[in-house]
């Protein structure tokens, strides 16, 4: 059928279809520029666009801290999604901040010393050795590898440990197994935050890269698990939100019953259940309830082995992934 014979019973204008020759219509240098008429795919777009405008005003010119987990990072697709991602954010006038991990690295570069990795309660026992290659491995290889990602978009990225400006102070801590404390050896929690070396950058227009090894009072450099990183830093950077990027839906209530997966959850609730959770999930999301109590408004734990799943969860109101709120505030992902 032809566009001149479609006229009467379509009310499609006759220069937007493509099923035919399209007849001569708008031209940029020699090139014919021609479009689908798709009405409802066009409604769709529109419809995200706009339902992501309260968003883009909640968190425009405000910090978001995003903690890029180890096994987030494996896939070719979702590191390149995730670089998109943080360019998108900053382009939006958005102020994004990464907090990378890197738990698969390490223990992949330990095996190949020899050396046998060990967790306990989510923490990496950390031996004087061990702390040099987590040290090496994260401000050598990790850092440059994001800084990298995020750089083939243009100079945006910039790395830093937390040994750099005096970001983080860490004290030795313990893991907790079982409601009682384990020694896990140089593992350090962040007990102060001097955020300026960030801000700095933050107000060059730049995207902070973090590495968490840090130093104690004394100087003896800790290793220090990226999510509690992630969560002191946003609650000293005022930011309004963390997102956990990692390789599972979110937190399941009944793990591994896979229709369990906890959509919302607030601070007063899991913090009475975080005692009940299993290993990788204790310092997830005991770092998301620490955000919270600190005054970051929202703190959610996302997939990311799905290409911009961060963008579904900051720009939709559904959202995806486990967000946790503060205390008696569920339902709180609505806009201010
Ligand atoms: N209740 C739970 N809900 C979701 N995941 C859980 C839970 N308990 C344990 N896990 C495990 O925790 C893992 C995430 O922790 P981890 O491997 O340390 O992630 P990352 O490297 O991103 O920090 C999941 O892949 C899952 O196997
Ligand atoms: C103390 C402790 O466990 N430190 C972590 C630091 C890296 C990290 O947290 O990486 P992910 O976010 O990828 O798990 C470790 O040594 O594996």
């Amino acid at each position: 059928m032809s566009t001149s014979e479609n006229t009467h019973e379509d009310p499609t204008p006759p220069d937007v279809r493509v099923d035919e020759p399209a007849p001569p219509r708008r031209r940029i240098g020699t090139t014919r520029v021609m479009r689908t008429y798709d009405p409802e795919g066009d409604a769709r777009k529109v419809a995200v666009l706009t339902g992501a405008l309260p968003w883009l005003r909640e968190f425009h010119g405000n910090v978001v801290v995003v903690k890029y987990g180890g096994h987030a990072m494996v896939d070719e697709e979702c590191r390149r999604a995730f670089a998109e991602d943080m360019v998108f954010l900053r382009t939006c006038g958005i102020l994004p901040v990464v907090v990378h991990g890197g738990g698969p690295q390490i223990t992949e570069m330990l095996g190949r010393l020899g050396i046998e990795s060990e967790f306990r309660g989510g923490l990496r026992v950390t031996t004087d050795e061990t702390v040099e290659v987590v040290r090496m491995v994260l401000t050598g290889q990790v850092t440059p590898e994001v800084v990298g990602l995020v750089n083939q978009h243009g100079p945006l990225a910039v790395g830093l440990s937390g040994e750099d400006g005096g970001l983080f102070t860490a004290e030795r801590t313990t893991a907790v197994v079982d409601g009682q404390p384990v020694d896990v050896g140089r593992v350090g929690d962040v007990v102060a935050v001097d955020p300026a070396p960030v801000t700095a950058l933050l107000a060059a227009g730049k995207i902070p890269v973090v590495a968490t090894v840090a130093p104690d009072r004394d100087g003896v450099v800790h290793n220090v698990n990226a999510d509690t990183a992630a969560a002191a830093l946003a609650v000293a950077l005022g930011a309004v939100k963390l997102v956990v990027l990692t390789d599972v839906e979110g937190l399941y209530a009944d793990w591994p019953d896979r229709d369990s997966l906890v959509q919302q959850i607030d601070a007063a609730e899991l913090a009475e259940i975080l005692p009940t959770l299993d290993a990788g999930m204790v310092p997830k999301m005991a770092a998301c309830l620490r955000a919270v109590e600190g005054g970051v408004k929202r703190a959610t734990v996302v997939d990311g082995r799905t290409p911009h799943a961060l963008l579904l969860e900051m720009f939709t109101t559904e959202g995806t992934g486990t967000m946790v709120v503060p205390a008696h505030a569920l339902d709180g992902k609505e806009p201010a």
